[in-house]
């Protein structure tokens, strides 16, 4: 059973989009990201524009001046990229403007020689914007380049004074604190991925059949009205194929239940490998199938069905048990001018029954 699973639930995943949940946590961490762009685009306009104000307010024009023209220039970072919309870039542009603006107020000393202060709100912006990996490979440098700064003598640049037991305090808090920050985001990052696993599995037991591997019925509906919604413009779009195992009462009483399970694994595995990729084969009810037929019309849905009428009659041959097995299908093509779903399946199942009456292990298709 287990290696029969898998095709059924890849097949059947092609046609109901559930989607890779790796791509799905990498979507995630990109609109995560470009929305804490958003949030270090405001924080950095608010911290320099209020800078800009005391240096005002502290006769410093020179500052004054500089703060404001930084200040413009992250607004019009904030605008231009809310108005460009989401993009990969975008945290590469801001995490720029900050490296900019941190390295202007650390070698100045900003208001009162707080510059060096401001490396504190990069830990947890880059790790926020670029993840814990790039994140730390990034604070590597700016507290590599800031210990350049700060011990190299004379640096050329630096106006700002700092103490210098300051200095080398500040720079240990701010390895611990990226290594803090890293270890949390990692250790968030994995249990998200985690999430999205177990999610993903969860989803895929939902609508799997437990025997046999086949998509259940609820995920038949789902199917048939995704592939509606997907043509609804096209007519004689599809057809459904329902498929009930004859006498299958008398194969349990006989062989037993064990016996009559692996019967329908076996039917199981047989209507998935001589059906298409697109095509999603479900268990509809205890020995009754479900097939799925996109792009084929009732003519071509009929040779199928006696294809796969042979195939499961000739699985009689391979059991040690003297057992008979066979199958009786109705066949039905919607209707997008008459019918309804149900409608259509419920002539298929007429169908199918009337198969029965004829004598089973027939196909009937009008
Ligand atoms: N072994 C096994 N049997 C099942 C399972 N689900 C349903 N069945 C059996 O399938 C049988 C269906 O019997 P009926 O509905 O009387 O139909 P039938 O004997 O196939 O007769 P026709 O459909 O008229 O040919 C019942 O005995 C159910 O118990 C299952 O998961 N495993």
């Amino acid at each position: 059973m287990e290696t029969t699973a898998k095709p059924s639930i890849r097949s059947h995943q092609h046609s109901t989009d559930f989607g890779d949940p790796i791509a799905q946590v990498m979507g995630l961490e990109l609109r995560r990201r470009i929305q804490a762009s958003g949030y270090m685009l405001i924080f950095a306009l608010a911290i320099t524009g209020a800078m800009g104000v005391i240096a005002l307010m502290a006769a410093d024009l020179f500052l004054a001046g500089t703060l404001f023209a930084v200040t413009a220039v992250i607004l019009g970072a904030y605008i231009g990229v809310n108005i460009a919309g989401p993009s990969r870039k975008t945290p590469l542009l801001v995490g720029a403007l900050l490296l900019v603006l941190y390295f202007y107020l650390l070698l100045s000393g900003g208001v009162n020689n707080t510059g060096l202060m401001w490396a504190v709100m990069l830990v947890p912006g880059f790790i926020n914007l670029y993840g814990y990996k790039w994140g730390t490979v990034t604070l590597a440098f700016v507290g590599g380049a800031t210990a350049l700064i700060l011990f190299y003598p004379e640096f050329p640049g630096l106006l700002a004074q700092y103490d210098t037991g300051h200095r080398a305090r500040f720079i240990a808090v701010f390895g611990a604190l990226t290594a803090l920050t890293a270890i949390l985001d990692s250790s968030r990052h994995q249990t998200q991925q985690m999430l999205h696993k177990l999610t993903a599995e969860l989803e895929n037991h939902a609508c799997t059949d437990a025997l046999t591997g086949l998509a259940n019925r609820r995920e038949a509906y789902k199917a048939i009205s995704d592939l509606e919604r997907r043509n609804a413009d096209l007519a004689g779009r599809y057809t459904v194929l329902i498929g009930d195992l004859d006498s299958f009462k008398a194969i349990n009483d006989t062989f037993g239940h064990s016996f009559g399970d692996r019967v329908l694994q076996d039917v199981a595995r047989i209507l998935r490998e001589n059906t298409r990729a697109d095509d999603v084969v479900a268990r509809w009810g205890g020995e009754e199938f479900l097939i799925l037929l996109p792009n084929t019309d009732v003519a071509g849905g009929s040779i199928l069905a006696e294809k796969l009428r042979e195939k499961v009659e000739a699985l009689s041959a391979t059991y040690a048990e003297p057992v008979t097995i066979s199958i009786s299908f109705g066949v039905a093509q919607d209707n997008p001018a008459a019918a309804t779903q149900g409608q259509m399946l419920a002539e298929a199942d007429s169908r199918m029954y009337r198969a029965k009456k004829g004598g089973r292990n027939q196909v009937v298709s009008d």
